[in-house]
């Protein structure tokens, strides 16, 4: 669906991204992850026909962004970093407004904005002005917008920036619901936000990608093992009520023990009320949580969490997004242009008024 190769982007002088080179296959939902500056709205912007390349190829369904940028356009909703929604619009006349920019028959569009409003849960306020709504559901009707004209691909920039943890979550829902309609490309800077969603994750580093893989095999490379914590409650004593005796405790933390990759077992200081309830944190040399979890329901332990460190997240993060590559190359400005081609040698002017060129 989507294959990029040898991408370069300049802003005058300075290099943006590049050498970027991916591909997406049709039907996944791929996030790009990285921190603020790595080059992930450039890329999604060259993608979605916004911005012009500097050197590379971009390839959507076959056809090249530069060549054929109409044609791309038609394929691609876009949801950019500020989406441009105009305030004084109801939300049903904005959705309609879209429609027709993007090529929809007036005969048509009424229906597909009743079913952009559908899926994106904006029925209620489709009469309302733009300018009334939260910054969540404005971020719903930059979604509602990308998918109105039922593109086979949908480019979203940081859809979660911003939201509060409701809106997270609803976002996070109504992604899950565009999958299997849409292939689907997503940026963000917080790993545990990107690989709730997402099929595949490409770290982009000072514009290049630093790796790639789903979040287990991310952790799994960089961190030669994972770390789960896992609050378990013991089992039930006869009579009245129960309380985990202090051996039940340490038998939940020696069958964890026995497991076979577990490599070391702590106990944590739990937040839960209830001398029967005990926290831990395993370390191990593969994903053991569904072996723990057998082992110790055999036991008529309770499971009532069981979740991956967000230490490892933040610390898989921080590996990725920071750490060169050995021998990785150098990314003056200099050597960028030597190997960007032509239009690495635009005047920031130049790029400016080409920036404005790709603008919808
Ligand atoms: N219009 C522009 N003119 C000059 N430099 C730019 C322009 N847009 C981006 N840059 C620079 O290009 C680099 C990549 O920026 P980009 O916005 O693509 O990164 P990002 O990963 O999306 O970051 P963020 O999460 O902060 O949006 C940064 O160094 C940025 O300062």
């Amino acid at each position: 669906m989507i294959e990029i190769s040898d991408l370069y982007k300049y802003y005058g002088d300075r290099k943006a991204i590049g050498p970027l080179s991916f591909s997406i296959e049709a039907g996944e939902i791929v996030g790009l992850l990285g921190l603020n500056g790595a080059g992930k709205t450039t890329t999604l912007r060259i993608l979605a026909c916004d911005l012009l390349p500097s050197a590379g190829r971009v390839l959507v369904d076959g056809l090249d962004v530069v060549d054929h940028p109409h044609e791309v356009r038609s394929r691609i909703g876009y949801l950019p970093d500020r989406p441009p929604l105009y305030d004084e619009m109801s939300v049903r006349a904005f959705l309609h407004f879209a429609a027709r920019l993007r090529g929809v028959d007036a005969g048509a569009a009424d229906a597909r904005v009743a079913e952009a409003l559908a899926v994106t849960q904006l029925d209620d306020v489709a009469a309302d002005p733009i300018s009334s709504l939260s910054h969540g559901f404005k971020q719903r009707v930059g979604i509602a917008q990308a998918i109105v004209h039922k593109p086979r691909l949908l480019v979203l920039d940081e859809p979660i920036s911003g939201l509060d943890p409701v809106q997270i979550v609803e976002m996070r829902a109504l992604l899950r619901s565009l999958r299997g309609k849409h292939t689907i490309v997503l940026s963000s800077h917080i790993l545990s936000e990107i690989s709730e969603t997402c099929d595949r994750i490409l770290v982009i580093r000072d514009g290049e990608i630093g790796a790639q893989g789903t979040e287990q095999e991310l952790s799994a490379k960089l961190l030669h093992g994972v770390r789960v914590e896992l609050t378990v409650r013991g089992p039930a004593a006869e009579g009245a009520g129960y309380r985990v005796a202090r051996g039940e405790a340490a038998k939940a933390l020696e069958l964890a023990r026995e497991v076979e990759g577990v490599t070391s077992v702590e106990q944590l200081t739990t937040t839960e009320p209830g001398s029967d309830v005990v926290s831990f944190a395993v370390e191990a040399d593969r994903d053991v949580r569904a072996a723990l979890c057998a082992e110790l329901v055999q036991a008529g332990i309770g499971i009532l969490e069981v979740k991956r460190s967000e230490r490892e997240l933040e610390s898989v993060f921080l590996r990725l997004a920071t750490r060169r590559a050995p021998g990785a190359k150098d990314r003056s400005a200099a050597a960028g242009r030597a190997s960007a081609g032509g239009d690495a040698r635009k005047a920031p002017a130049e790029e400016q008024a080409e920036e404005g060129e790709g603008e919808t």
